[in-house]
């Protein structure tokens, strides 16, 4: 059993100058395809759940597929994450569930719409952060709401995210503000707002420094230079992967996504935890399009799923390589949440 928290991992890669990619999970294809990439290439891993995620699957049942994940990759450290909490609830539930570490978004209100204000992000986050530490799980926190640059709009395509238009004040994380949030709240990691978004459609050409405020990132890490910062929409959308649905039968519109060298610039600036769930969700969906499209007259689950795992492993690899996670897992003792309960 090799279970960590996300404080002690987020720890061990600031110290050696690396980031780990945050992959959503959904179900048990999704979860051996990121343990296969991490066992390949000697990583950490963070596998996160989101609300939907605990609905879709069941929160018994995903319990027990990370314990099975565990223990079949006993040299793997994992972080099991909750992505996106709302309330307190959600991240007690989570808790109880064996996750050892959960996001608790405020910079929404509890329907996951509503842009929340800093008292009451502020608020509900130090909450969490008593009720987390007490256990030895750890908390990330966010400051600033996901949304475009372009357009002013929330990301709503995964049912979550705010529905009004944004001004700047709110896309973009104030650093001065963020100061303040983490000493108010003690969170172990800040997600920050940049102009980034969820799912598929983040940009409408390829970002710039005006769509992509990369140096909002640069201005809290200089204030911040010991917080672990988060950014959230980071899938890079890849083409190859988009051809290959269009190819098919699908129907991705032209988009862009967050390209892994303004990651990398990022992870220079204290960065050291990526969320991709897109990226995963369209190499899974181009394999199985492809395998169906090739053999018509296939219907065992397995003669698509595997090639979808396979075409996951190798995004995942990917990001293992890019953001300098490889090669750290053997370097990682994992300590109890007991022990961790005791260090926060
Ligand atoms: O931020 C994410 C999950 O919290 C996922 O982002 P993507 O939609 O860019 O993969
Ligand atoms: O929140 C972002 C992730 O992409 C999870 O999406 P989801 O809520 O559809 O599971
Ligand atoms: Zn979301
Ligand atoms: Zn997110």
């Amino acid at each position: 059993m090799a279970m960590i928290t996300l404080r002690q991992l987020l720890d061990h890669a600031a110290e050696h100058g690396y980031a780990v990619p945050a992959f959503n999970i959904n179900n048990m294809e999704q979860g051996l395809a990121v343990m296969t990439a991490a066992q390949d290439t000697d990583s950490p891993v963070i596998l996160q759940a989101s609300r939907g995620a605990r609905a879709y699957a069941n929160d018994l049942v995903l319990a027990g597929l990370i314990g099975g994940f565990a223990r079949a990759f006993p040299d793997i450290p994992v972080c099991m994450h909750l992505d996106h909490g709302n309330n307190l609830a959600t991240c007690a539930t989570a808790i109880q569930n064996g996750f050892t570490s959960v996001m608790m978004d405020g910079s929404l209100r509890e329907d996951g719409a509503t842009p929340a204000d800093y008292a009451y992000n502020s608020g509900i986050t130090a909450e969490v952060v008593r009720m987390a530490h007490a256990c030895g799980v750890s908390v990330e926190g966010e400051l600033g709401v996901l949304g475009s640059l372009e357009t002013g709009m929330g990301d709503q395509e995964d049912g979550h995210g705010a529905t009004e238009k944004l001004g700047e004040d709110q896309l973009l994380t104030d650093p001065a503000e963020a100061e303040r949030f983490v000493t108010d709240t003690g969170v172990d990691a800040l997600a920050v707002a940049m102009g980034t978004s969820h799912g598929a459609y983040k940009f409408t050409r390829q970002p710039d420094g005006d769509i992509l405020a990369m140096h909002v990132i640069e201005e809290i890490h200089r204030r911040l230079p010991n917080t672990h910062l988060v950014m959230h929409g980071s899938s890079s959308v890849p083409e190859d992967l988009q051809r290959i649905i269009n190819d098919h039968g699908g129907d991705i519109r032209p988009t862009w996504g967050v390209p892994v060298a303004e990651i990398q610039r990022g992870i220079r600036s204290g960065v050291r935890k990526v969320n991709i769930d897109t990226d995963n969700r369209l190499a899974m969906t181009a394999a199985i399009r492809k395998t169906l499209a090739e053999d018509p007259s296939e219907f065992d689950p397995r003669k698509y799923l595997k090639p979808a795992m396979a075409m996951m492993t190798e995004v995942c690899k990917a990001r293992f390589e890019a953001f300098g996670t490889a090669g750290h897992a053997s370097g990682i003792r994992p300590l109890p949440l007991a022990a961790m309960a005791r260090r926060y």
